[in-house]
């Protein structure tokens, strides 16, 4: 079972949707209709090499205890830390427990998200996320790619932590879905409030990590991120299919929760391993973003998500992004003549837009966009 995962893992860009397939009638994700069906439409139906293994073994990832780190501990601070560092040299995934989010505002974030995704479909296209943009509801990648469909629904928007006390995420979920959405868009406004100031506090442990003190804290602190609703349908044929397929997260910091049905896989010493739900935890890992700002010192690792054909599944993703004008360098203590620059300098803006319009985000999408960026330069 193993051996046909670890074949699964190549680098060969997916195809954005062409003029012939539009010719197609058009394919709709209509999760009501899909959850039911026995016969998946070809698009979902994933290659053999890259089909979900569902008993994987699980992965040994540190359950780090935020606690005494956030009441100012410095012993409790320094064994983060190490641990944190450690994680990240090793495959880049560790879970914070004691961080201070309450929980009664993570059942919520929870609850919440079926009170938008179980509208009918054209209702929730109301907040429609359009080509070329990473913002809105997208009910699979129908419109974007046209092979290797996740299994899935998502409604992602724009946070700021620019400004105290913006309202960008409750104004956009009110503008986009109705008054009827304004306790809808306060209970993300909070939860990305929350998840912005704990990323503060693991970059902060980040930082302590590679000696580099509070710099990349202070990087972050005017952060524009992302927030990610995913919501997994039961599908009848989970074993043809993909929740989300193979990919290392092109942004910074990703902050995760998900319920108890569990699903997220990481690929760690060439096979697929299972990272367990559990409540009280986060799970934290490293984008491609900070891998270049670590000067490659820490991963960003290949996951992915797998359905089942009983139960809904849902996760909550926050995606730290640094402000726009901010340029990706990594601080001068990690380069040096043993390890010289890995990634050429660039601003977030300009990998999002790669990973929009040029290449589909996969395991690969630093090294292409450093390709990429060389070849615009030269
Ligand atoms: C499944 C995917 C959606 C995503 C591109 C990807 O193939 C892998 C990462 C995803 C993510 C997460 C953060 C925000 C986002 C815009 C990004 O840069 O990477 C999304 C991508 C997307 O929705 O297009
Ligand atoms: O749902 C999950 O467990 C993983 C989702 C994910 O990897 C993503 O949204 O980038
Ligand atoms: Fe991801």
């Amino acid at each position: 079972m193993a051996i046909e995962c670890i074949s699964s893992i190549q680098s060969v860009p997916q195809t954005q949707k062409n003029h012939k397939e539009e010719e197609e009638p058009p394919l709709v994700f209509d999760a009501s209709l899909l959850r039911h069906q026995l016969h998946l439409p070809r698009q979902f139906i994933w290659p053999d090499e890259e089909k979900p293994c569902m008993n994987v073994p699980e992965l040994l990832v540190p359950l780090i205890d935020l606690g005494g780190f956030l009441s100012g501990d410095p012993i409790a601070t320094m064994k983060a830390a190490r641990l944190v560092g450690e994680a990240c040299q090793k495959h880049g995934f560790f879970l914070v427990v004691n961080h201070g989010i309450d929980p009664k505002l993570i059942s919520h974030a929870h609850s919440y998200m079926d009170d938008f995704f179980e509208i009918p479909l054209s209702q929730k296209q109301r907040a429609q996320r359009k080509t070329g943009e990473h913002c809105g509801y997208a009910s699979s990648f129908t419109g974007r790619f046209s092979s290797k469909l996740p299994w899935k629904e998502t409604l992602s928007f724009q946070y700021s932590a620019e400004e105290k006390s913006s309202t960008i995420v409750k104004d956009y979920l009110c503008n986009t879905l109705g008054q009827e959405f304004e306790q809808f868009g306060k209970v993300y406004q909070d939860y990305c409030d929350s998840m912005s100031t704990l990323s503060l506090g693991i970059m902060e442990l980040l930082g302590m990590s590679l000696g580099v003190g509070k710099v990349f804290r202070e990087f972050f602190e005017e952060n524009s991120s992302i927030m990610r609703l995913n919501y997994y349908p039961p599908c009848q044929k989970p074993d043809l299919t993909l929740g989300t397929g193979p990919h290392c997260d092109p942004t910074s910091l990703t902050i995760l929760h998900q319920d108890q049905v569990g699903g997220l896989q990481v690929f760690v010493d060439n096979e697929w391993h299972s990272i367990s739900p559990n409540f009280n935890a986060f799970v934290v890992n490293i984008g491609d973003t900070f891998m270049a700002l670590s000067n490659g010192r820490y991963k960003s690792c290949l996951h992915r998500a797998v359905v089942n054909s009983k139960t809904t599944r849902k996760s909550l993703a926050f995606f730290l992004c640094p402000n726009s004008d901010k340029v990706i360098s990594p601080p001068s203590e990690l380069v040096n003549d043993l390890t010289s620059r890995v990634y050429p300098d660039f601003t977030w803006p300009m990998l999002l837009e790669f990973t929009q319009k040029h290449y589909r985000a996969d395991m690969n999408t630093l090294e292409a966009f450093t390709n990429w960026l060389q070849h615009k330069r030269n």
